[in-house]
């Protein structure tokens, strides 16, 4: 018989948020296992050196989850915990994801100093985000909001917002609920998803290892969710199928409806927020890859194919 595992290393980035969710996946760990030792490894990414450069020059693609999966591949750490949203669409040889967490709000928020809605800014009010999916989702209903690059942790942005270098935030709620009351405390408005449509994944974990360790696979299945699995697997799949040449801001949400099926809301949008092309597609939950990439094709078809060429 193997014997049987003694310990498990975390790997997780170093901001505030990353190890906050990464002690919330290791502590519920430690309650279903307490004979197994925990210990957390932090591990800085590209995206954190870079905290400073805009997104745009230090390019997205995997930004925060490469160097983990180097100490996963290299055995340093055991599992390396992301938010779903980071990951891009095709993981590393070898590596898989082994348990989905349940899922939180998947929703984006405003964070605003003055006003009590996106609706109630005064016009040309200024929007600090270096989300380009939640510029253009805002410039579409709001084509007179100004926007400016903001990057750095969460505290450093609310110091901005605070200082008046802009006059609202959009943030995920996820995170700001993860930090606690006192962040969650700040959120203006919840936007609805008619307005500002998640990226896929927004609000999910996905706890990363080797293919290889299914000791570690029968461990995670007990934090495992299969509703959060199902709508996250739509959604990553739409993203997938409009390839990796798109550039365009994308949103995707996925969720369930009565016992067997998955609704998947998707968007892709100009960058100026002038161009919007929103479709929706039902199917089996058993199917949600097929839903998520059926979507994509048909998207595609009706002028998403254009937009993406027109921006590339
Ligand atoms: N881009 C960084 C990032 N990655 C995941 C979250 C939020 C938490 C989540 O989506 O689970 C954030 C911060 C944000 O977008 O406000």
């Amino acid at each position: 018989m193997e014997t049987p595992i003694q310990k498990v290393r975390f790997g997780t980035r170093g901001s505030l948020l990353a190890r906050t969710q990464t002690q919330w996946v290791a502590h519920r760990f430690q309650r279903l296992y307490p004979q197994i030792e925990v210990e957390l490894v932090v591990i800085e990414t590209t995206g954190d050196k870079q905290r400073d450069r805009p997104f745009t020059a230090v390019g997205t693609k995997g930004m925060f989850v490469k160097e983990i999966e180097e100490a996963l591949l290299q055995g340093t750490i055991d599992v390396g915990v992301h938010s779903a949203k980071d990951l891009p669409s095709e993981l590393p040889n070898g590596l898989s994801i082994i348990c989905i967490p349940p899922r939180e709000v998947p929703y984006d928020v405003l964070i605003a100093r003055e006003a009590r809605s996106l609706e109630q800014l005064p016009a040309q009010a200024v929007i600090g985000t270096s989300s380009l999916r939640r510029r253009a989702q805002i410039a579409s209903v709001r084509p007179d909001l100004r926007f400016v690059e903001l990057r750095g942790n969460l505290d450093t942005r609310l110091r901005k917002l605070k200082e008046g270098q802009c006059d609202a935030l959009v943030l995920a709620y996820a995170g700001l609920h993860r930090l606690g009351a006192e962040w969650e405390g700040r959120i203006t408005q919840i936007l609805p998803k008619e307005v500002c449509l998640p990226a896929p994944g927004q609000g999910a974990l996905a706890i990363e290892a080797r293919e290889d360790r299914e000791d570690l696979r029968a461990l995670f299945s007990a934090l495992h969710c299969t509703d959060s699995a199902c709508t996250l697997e739509a959604e990553r799949s739409f993203q997938a199928a409009l390839g990796g040449g798109c550039t365009v801001p994308i949103g995707a949400l996925a969720s369930l409806e009565g016992p067997s099926a998955v609704v998947l809301e998707a968007v892709v949008v100009s960058p100026d927020g002038r161009q919007r092309l929103f479709d929706t597609y039902t199917g089996l939950r058993s199917r949600a890859r097929e839903v998520g990439a059926t979507l994509a094709r048909r998207m595609l078809e009706r002028g998403a194919k254009v937009l993406i060429e027109a921006h590339r």
